[in-house]
């Protein structure tokens, strides 16, 4: 058995907007310390702690958590589209430990997973098939939410499975931090929002695609130029979320209320239920160390934008 972690913020935004020369150098630098890290530990398998955004799963058949047995990438944004390489027996493995020790987790043989979900294996590997890869859908932007102690019992569960397995294992989480794009939400969604946060209608034609997405990059554009109405960034509660991360005691985020995570940080902000998770899963492994940490808040990309990489102590 051996862990090794890499969290992430993911933003579509990466390949649509203008950065700053030193945003862009640091980010480059970044992705590079994730690329070295991961290929130096050369994992068997990922397992990947990721959330959605209407894309695979919708106000149908909303589930707080579901791992996939067979998953496909639908490729929004220009992100690589196609079926993953899943193993569906690791898939069943984490799905029969995690439920076993009392966390109701969904299956899905058929997952949709977005820009997401596939990002990190992106900058990491320029492939989303590149490695065999275990999806863990955690909803982060379709309130309610579960607490986050159940959150990190999921991570917890996962994690003391995957120490039992004969594999070298990359725990990656993609999310957050901070942030509040223009995501449809259900509370003030207009008839047709309601419908598309439904999935009635199958997937979106190219056209309406489009407009979702320029609406977003245009967002994007007018936070950076301090125009838009969206949501500011949390520099601090980001802060704080990443010190209590490398503490190695995840026991502090129970006391983390979904509510005032959106007042303070954001409707997004949820998606820091990916690293919670994946730090849990590392930690249930015993005493872990960060080894690389970057974070800034980049307004181009509406993120409180962090990477770091963790391995046993
Ligand atoms: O348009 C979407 O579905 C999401 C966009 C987005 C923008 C910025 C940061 C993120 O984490 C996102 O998912
Ligand atoms: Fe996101």
């Amino acid at each position: 058995m051996t862990l090794a972690l890499l969290a992430t913020s993911h933003s579509p935004l990466l390949d649509h907007v203008d950065l700053p020369a030193d945003v862009s150098g640091e980010l480059t630098e970044a992705f590079a310390q994730a690329r070295a890290f991961v290929h130096d530990f050369d994992p068997d398998v990922v397992v990947n702690f990721g959330p959605d955004h209407y894309n695979g799963f919708f106000y149908r058949l909303m589930p707080p958590f579901c791992i996939g047995y067979a998953a496909e990438s639908i490729g929004d944004y220009g992100s690589q589209a196609g079926p993953l390489n899943v193993p569906e027996d690791i898939a069943r493995g984490i799905a029969e430990a995690v439920i076993a020790e009392g966390v109701d987790l969904a299956v899905s043989l058929d997952m949709q997973v977005d820009h997401g979900a596939v990002q990190p294996m992106e900058i990491v590997y320029g492939d989303i098939t590149a490695k065999p890869f275990v999806p863990i859908f955690m909803n982060s932007v379709a309130p309610p939410f579960t607490p986050l102690a159940r959150v990190r019992r999921l991570g917890e569960a996962a994690g003391r499975h995957l120490a039992t397995l004969d594999r070298k294992v990359l725990l990656i989480a993609s999310g957050g931090l901070s942030h509040d794009p223009p995501v449809p939400r259900l509370s003030n969604a207009t008839a047709d929002q309601r419908r598309m946060l439904m999935g009635e209608g199958g997937p979106l034609t190219p056209e309406a695609r489009e407009a979702r997405q320029q609406r977003v990059i245009s967002a994007a554009r007018e936070f950076a130029a301090g125009t838009a109405t969206i949501q500011d960034l949390a520099p601090e509660w980001d802060r704080e979320l990443l010190r209590i991360l490398a503490s190695g005691d995840l026991s502090p985020f129970d006391a983390w209320d979904p509510g005032e995570m959106t007042r303070i940080a954001g409707n997004s902000s949820h998606e820091v239920r990916t690293w919670i998770a994946a730090y849990a899963a590392l930690g249930a492994a015993g005493p872990y160390s960060v080894r690389y940490s970057y974070y800034r808040p980049i307004r181009e990309l509406i993120a409180g934008f962090a990477l770091t990489t963790a391995t046993p102590a």
